[in-house]
């Protein structure tokens, strides 16, 4: 062990250090002691204090408390002086230690554990409230935000809007366009702070960003990509882009969309051109879904960005929940390269100027959505600059703060803690309708029947839900009506045909999964039934939000079995939001349609089970398929290409008779069926009379 032992020089003498020791020792023994002597003493206070200080004990009576405990010689320690205590820590120790015993036990004894309150960022606290209401008024023309009074819209601007039959702007409108024009209308260094937008579906978000993204780069010289606009799915990103061709018919701008509908180099020829070896880009905007930015980011030549000025995201929240091959990182990295290594000293920049220019690299950032997200963790991946929030969440507000704010128009008043919560147009009524999951359908069918409702959205959880509802009710409505059916399992081009259907109002019903909850216009929908309950709150909002759009009034009809009614209730809640209004089945659907009912649902038990066993059969075909073409064809003997070839003509044989058989039981079936529903429709209506 002494090999292991450190002997230090401490300078003092050995017989002094051991005196030194013993002192000490003496010291920490009467410590020992005396802190035995304070725990029973204050066992004993303590039963006897207790009663008389129950309610409000002060910092200074615990103070005085602890020095009491601790005994006269740690009382001391006002006297003490600092060399005192450095040579006893022990007296120090104790004194801290029944001072620290009394405050925590105190706590544990009388006070309950803190609320501890959401703190938001100063910009989402204190945000720019929008107005809800979107109702037209009676005389638009006189009108403040009437388009003719704008003079802060470019004359192009307000003959596009003319064209597209806007005479006035939206709430959402009034409050951003201005505020971005004046924003980019200052001089460097300044730079326009990002904003972020949320307001209710239907309000004319789309305008809000394109306006002023069109009128500010209508005068640009060179033709480069200025603004990139991102959605999450295909079909938004053509509603998008339409709007920004619309606008874009009366300046020299180019607008390009980028999405899975059109085939790759089609697209890559229309973004670039190549001359002399340089490229040269031949769009100025970009509207985009992130999955083919990136595809684009990577694969197409002198697809350039750094000349970027604008880049929006609508429908952020989404964007910013999905990953969506990290879209943002590539973009980054694109957009950035320059200035980074610039400022990183990479590569030297020739002037300081150049050095300045720099930092305005980064594109000012422009999010919309009806449910942004709160989150500020979410926001901060996105970097952005001094943020602005423009919001119709109105605060917290006492009802009397509330009456008082509308009364005065006091924006001071409404401004406040932004509670994240969503607001839904004001033109929109919302319902729910109790049913058993045994019947729902057929409660669907009763609605529908009874209320008279020709252009409805009816959304279910996923694609096969979709596919079911929309094969009963095709069979229960027969010529009746038209029910379409739209979910992600359908091709993008036959989503594109029965979406168009459905807006000429050649389809009536419009079966649907979740793929066409966001964002989607659709003029005059009557009414948004959502089948199966939505897992999100968000999503409701969504789904709600395809009706009772830019101004018109709409209804929204949730069905509920009893024992979804509390979740639907608590997740209204989040929201802030009540359930109110029942609707109801009149007639006695059940007993009415029982037949054409069981009818179609033997025929969608039959359906499924074809379904399914020409689902088997494909795969058994692509299995042996990919065993076959793992070999080396050359390398086959001519048996075994003879076995090929039978293989593959004997396995279409089946499938093809496989298909066929299907389509004739579905035709026979609808024939069995019509006169089967006829007869019971007939029989039905003698028993009435
Ligand atoms: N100022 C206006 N006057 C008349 N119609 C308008 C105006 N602004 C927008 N609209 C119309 O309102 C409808 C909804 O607009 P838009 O799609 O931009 O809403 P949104 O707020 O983006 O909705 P969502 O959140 O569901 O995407 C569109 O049909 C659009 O043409």
């Amino acid at each position: 062990m002494e090999l292991f032992t450190i002997n230090r020089y401490t300078g003092d003498q050995p017989d002094q250090a051991k005196k030194n020791e013993e002192a000490i020792l003496q010291k920490m023994l009467q410590k020992v002691e005396n802190r035995k002597r304070t725990k029973s003493t204050a066992r004993l206070l303590d039963s006897q204090e207790k009663e008389e200080e129950k309610a409000n004990t002060t910092v200074k009576d615990v103070a005085i408390e602890s020095v009491y405990i601790a005994g006269p010689e740690e009382n001391s320690f006002n006297n003490t002086t600092n060399a005192d205590k450095d040579v006893d820590p022990v007296a120090d120790e104790t004194t801290n230690e029944s001072s620290h015993f009394q405050v925590l036990g105190e706590d544990v004894d009388d006070s309950k554990p803190k609320n501890v309150n959401m703190v938001l960022p100063s910009w989402l606290a204190h945000p720019t409230i929008i107005s809800t209401t979107v109702a037209p008024k009676s005389d638009a023309t006189d009108d403040e935000s009437s388009i003719s009074k704008l003079r802060y819209l470019a004359p192009h601007i307000r003959h596009s809007l003319k064209e597209m039959q806007v005479s006035r702007l939206f709430p959402v409108q009034t409050a951003v366009i201005p505020w971005l024009l004046e924003a980019h209308g200052k001089p460097p260094p300044f730079r326009p702070r990002d904003i972020c937008v949320s307001a209710p579906t239907g309000s004319g978000k789309t305008l809000a960003f394109a306006i002023p993204v069109v009128q500010l780069l209508a005068d640009r010289v060179v033709r480069k990509i200025r603004a990139l606009v991102v959605l999450p799915v295909a079909e938004l990103a053509l509603q998008v882009f339409k709007v920004f061709k619309k606008l874009c018919e009366k300046t020299d701008l180019n607008v390009c969309l980028l999405s899975k509908t059109f085939p790759f180099a089609q697209e890559q020829e229309k973004l670039v051109e190549c001359y002399r070896g340089q490229y040269y880009s031949k769009v100025d905007i970009v509207v985009t879904t992130p999955g083919r930015l990136v595809d684009h980011l990577h694969a197409t030549k002198g697809f350039c960005l750094k000349a970027l000025q604008f880049l929006v995201i609508d429908e952020a929240d989404r964007i910013m929940d999905a990953v969506f091959q990290n879209w943002l990182y590539h973009l980054d990295e694109h957009v950035r390269t320059t200035s980074d290594q610039l400022l990183s000293g990479r590569a030297a920049p020739l002037c300081f100027r150049e050095l300045e220019a720099s930092y305005g690299v980064q594109p000012h950032k422009l999010l919309f959505s009806a449910t942004l997200s709160q989150d500020p963790e979410k926001l901060q991946n996105l970097r952005l600059f001094q943020p602005k929030l423009f919001t119709s969440v109105l605060a917290n507000l006492t009802k009397f703060q509330e009456k008082f704010a509308d009364a005065t128009n006091n924006e001071e008043l409404r401004r406040g803690e932004f509670i994240g919560k969503y607001t839904t147009p004001a033109e929109l009524t919302e319902r729910y309708c109790i049913t058993e999951n045994r019947i729902k359908p057929l409660t669907l069918f009763a609605l529908i029947n009874e209320n008279e409702w020709t252009k409805f959205l009816c959304f279910t959880n996923s694609a096969e839900s979709s596919n079911r509802l929309a094969f009963v009710l095709k069979s229960l409505f027969q010529n009746k009506l038209v029910i379409g059916e739209l979910s992600a399992s359908i091709s993008p081009k036959e989503r594109a045909n029965v979406l168009s259907q459905f807006a000429r109002g050649s389809v009536h019903g419009l079966i649907c999964s979740d793929a066409l909850a966001r964002g989607i216009d659709i003029p005059d929908v009557d009414v948004v039934i959502s089948y199966d309950l939505p897992r999100h709150i968000k999503t409701y909002i969504h789904r709600i939000g395809r009706t009772a759009r830019a101004g018109s009034q709409g209804t929204a009809v949730t069905m509920l079995t009893q024992k979804e009614l509390q979740q639907f209730n608590h997740l209204l809640t989040e929201v802030g939001k009540v359930l109110t209004n029942e609707i109801t089945v009149k007639t006695n659907h059940e007993a009415e349609y029982a037949k054409p009912y069981t009818l179609a649902l033997q025929e969608l038990r039959r359906k499924l089970e074809q379904d399914k066993r020409l689902q088997l059969m494909r795969k058994e075909r692509a299995k042996d398929n990919a065993k076959f073409k793992a070999k080396d064809p050359s390398k086959l003997s001519v048996m075994e290409k003879l076995q090929m070839q039978a293989f593959t003509q004997v396995g279409d044989i089946a499938l093809n008779k496989e298909e066929s058989q299907n389509q004739r039981n579905n035709q026979k079936s609808k024939f069995v069926k019509r006169t089967k529903f006829n007869a019971s429709a007939g029989k039905t209506k003698e028993i009435q009379k």
